[in-house]
């Protein structure tokens, strides 16, 4: 099916309007319907780029999304934040889910925010509960070339595109280039998002979710227990796997043997390349993700080319001490390792009300082992759903048929459509 992608700019001085043309024209060229969208500036003190302007609404048109905005001082302008949270009412009535986004900016310094302003749009994303797509290494069925000027030109940013902007507005060669292939990569992963199609040589077989957890944490281990019925709720073949190695400390408290179940296999590679999706589970560590998860991920890098997580849906969950112990920042910095093995990163998002009861963390699923080291019943609901929508969004992208309606087809939407 034809995917429609919306390319959605700030720009003042030119430079993003003409990253976003030339992203609108790489999409177009995977054979997207696209509509480019300008951001409306604060004071129309700006240039009268000759586009329609950018409503909230349109994100309800859109399959895909490039969000294309000047980095003004390490953050996306006002102008771009005030579209953003112009959604507030269709994220609120549950309609933004399932969109999959990638990001572009530009700055006047190489190092002045670029990558700081691509992950704060990625966070803004993600409370949508849309796929975010980065600019890593590509995977099976991905369009983009990962050897090609997408890669040179954004300076191996692994998050999207950034580039220096030029006093004159005016764009390189070679960053006009990288856009295009960003904007047809979206319009690719947008494509099999959508339809779950075309069908790979393995349609019939069952989505194969592996879901990976510290092996010493109790409070993990139960949330990836969970995670993985929740997989297997929709039918997948699901591996559950467990990371050992210095660093995590043994954190039991519960009754008998730590937890009574018996230890799941040690994960190897081989078990992230087996499957279509792939969810991590670990405690937070000094606000970040335990060593064996970051030394496992690194692992799994080869030298050159994609890795076994290249195109794969993949997401985390977390356990810390105390609420506000570090479970966002722990998830979005996986989220960051996420991107950089160019997976699509797929989070829990608010697209369930199970989110908001286990205490509203759109980036993961967690829990406060103050509440008591057994999850609390919320926190297993939303593992159970992570896992379920893991398995999902592994179908769609391997182009498996999706059991059900689709997630996007609300009555709106087909309203819109
Ligand atoms: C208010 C403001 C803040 C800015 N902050 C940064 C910054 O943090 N780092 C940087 O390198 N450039 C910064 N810049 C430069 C802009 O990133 C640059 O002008 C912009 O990317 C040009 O995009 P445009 O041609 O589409 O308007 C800033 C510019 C403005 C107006």
């Amino acid at each position: 099916m034809t995917p429609r992608v919306a390319v959605v700019y700030h720009s003042r001085r030119g430079t993003m309007r003409a990253l976003a043309e030339a992203a609108a024209a790489g999409a177009r060229a995977h054979g997207a319907r696209v509509r480019l969208l300008r951001v409306a500036d604060d004071d129309e003190a700006g240039p009268a780029w000759p586009d329609e302007e950018a409503r909230p609404e349109d994100v309800l048109w859109a399959d895909g999304l490039v969000l294309a905005s000047p980095t003004y001082f390490g953050n996306v302008s006002a102008p771009f934040k005030r579209f953003l949270d112009g959604t507030t009412k269709l994220w609120w009535d549950g309609l933004l889910t399932d969109r999959v986004v990638t990001g572009m900016t530009a700055s006047t310094c190489p190092h002045g925010g670029r990558e700081a302003t691509l992950l704060t749009m990625y966070q803004s994303a993600h409370h949508w509960g849309a796929w975010t797509v980065g600019a890593g290494p590509a995977g099976p069925g991905d369009p983009a070339d990962p050897a090609g000027p997408a890669r040179r030109g954004a300076g191996g940013n692994p998050y999207g595109l950034a580039v220096t902007a030029l006093r004159d507005g005016g764009v390189a060669e070679h960053d006009r280039d990288a856009a295009w292939e960003l904007g047809r990569r979206l319009a690719g992963v947008a494509a099999r998002a959508r339809s779950g199609g075309p069908p790979g040589p393995d349609a019939a077989a069952r989505s194969r979710v592996t879901v990976v957890h510290c092996a010493e944490d109790e409070t993990v281990r139960l949330l990836a227990q969970e995670c993985a019925a929740g997989a297997r709720e929709l039918g997948a073949e699901v591996r559950l796997r467990r990371l050992t190695g210095p660093g995590v400390r043994r954190e039991s408290g519960l009754p008998g043997r730590a937890g009574g179940a018996p230890a799941a296999a040690a994960v190897d590679p081989a078990d992230v390349a087996w499957a279509d999706s792939v969810v991590f589970g670990t405690p937070v560590r000094a606000g970040a993700v335990a060593a064996p998860l970051l030394g496992f991920l690194q692992s799994l890098e080869p030298p050159a080319g994609p890795g076994p997580l290249a195109g794969k849906p993949a997401s985390g969950f977390v356990s810390t001490a105390r609420p506000h112990a570090g479970s966002e920042s722990a998830l979005l910095s996986l989220h960051h390792v996420l991107h950089h093995c160019g997976a699509v990163v797929v989070p829990p998002g608010y697209t369930d009300p199970v989110v908001f009861e286990a205490g509203g963390n759109p980036y993961g699923t967690s829990h406060a082992r103050s509440a008591g080291v057994l999850p609390t019943v919320q926190a297993l609901a939303a593992a159970r759903h992570q896992g379920r929508r893991a398995a999902l969004a592994g179908d769609r992208l391997r182009g498996r048929p999706v059991p059900g309606a689709g997630l996007l087809d609300t009555p709106l939407e087909k309203e819109l459509t």
